[in-house]
């Protein structure tokens, strides 16, 4: 269930003093099974462009397309909501129910799943996104951490099985572990339901490491859309608000130490290992 963007802008606050133009021509396809990660600097269209994603913002130009069907009406809209998962940047605005069994379960319960399934479903989904079941299902989701609610938040939006996933900053709050299990449940949903994830990140290290691709804005337009490994190449173009990592600095400084261009696949922790302890046992 791929998705199209053709030519698509954004205005917030249309007809207003507040009138911006946040996304502008946007033309990018998203094709089943990938991880695809959207970076640039705060303002830069981000979110605007993952709630149009989402179906939960109309573009005032340009159209979306998900399974070569145009998004254009509300009633369509409506009818992709279990089909595209969003989690927002602000996890606690999507949690209203008074127990977290009771919030992930709410999608459920409004499609008339019996109370059986509805346990065994929640359960599954609390231990696929690592909330123990017995510990939090009883708990207020307003007295979880910043961390817990984003997972709760992800629980519920991945209970209905959706083909589309998209997360706005997933990893914000989480903890070195939960990052790394996070990660993991991606590539595993990708892998085994070969559902789309888009996801909204500031950390260019994570998205080198886990994302198929990197769309990059800036001022509302797609500038880059490209593989981790052609990502030296843009580091270098002046203008891109991206930073090298420390990892993408010390690849640059093996390029001085050893005399072969090195592999443009090194820009991953595990490959910059092997890549340096081959070199080290060798010489
Ligand atoms: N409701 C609104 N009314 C007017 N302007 C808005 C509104 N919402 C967002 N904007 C503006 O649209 C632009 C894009 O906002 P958006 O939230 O998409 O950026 P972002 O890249 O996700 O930023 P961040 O990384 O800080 O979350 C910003 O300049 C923002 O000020």
């Amino acid at each position: 269930m791929g998705i199209y963007f053709c030519d698509v802008s954004y205005t917030h606050a249309k007809r207003t003093p507040m009138e911006h133009r946040a996304v502008k021509c946007i033309t990018l396809s998203i094709p089943d099974g990938q991880i695809i990660a959207i970076m640039g600097s705060s303002g830069s269209g981000k979110s605007t462009l993952g709630q149009i994603c989402a179906g939960l913002l109309k573009p005032d130009k340009g159209t979306v397309y998900v399974d070569n069907i145009p998004i254009d009406n509300r009633k369509i809209r409506s009818q992709l909501r279990n089909k595209i998962a969003y989690v927002s940047q602000f996890p606690e605005h999507q949690l209203f129910e008074e127990t977290v069994f009771l919030d992930i379960g709410f999608g459920l319960r409004r499609m008339k799943y019996s109370d059986h399934k509805i346990i065994t479903k929640v359960k599954k989904t609390m231990e696929l996104v690592g909330l123990d079941f017995e510990r939090y299902k009883d708990r207020s989701p307003f007295q979880l951490s910043g961390g817990e609610q984003r997972l709760a938040a992800l629980a519920g939006a991945l209970i209905k099985e959706p083909n589309i996933v998209i997360l706005d900053e997933p990893t914000v709050g989480l903890d070195p572990l939960a990052r790394m299990k996070f990660h993991a449940l991606l590539t595993f949903l990708k892998r085994t339901r070969r559902i789309s994830i888009v996801y909204i990140t500031h950390d260019l290290q994570d998205a080198l490491e886990h994302a198929d691709r990197l769309i990059i804005l800036h001022n509302g337009e797609l500038v880059y859309d490209l593989k981790a490994t052609s990502i030296q190449r843009v580091l270098e173009h002046p203008g891109i608000p991206l930073f090298p990592t420390p990892l993408l600095r010390l690849v640059k400084e093996l390029e001085f130490i050893f005399p072969e261009i090195i592999d443009s696949e090194i820009v991953q922790e595990n490959k910059l290992l092997t890549y340096v302890t081959e070199r080290l046992i060798r010489n």
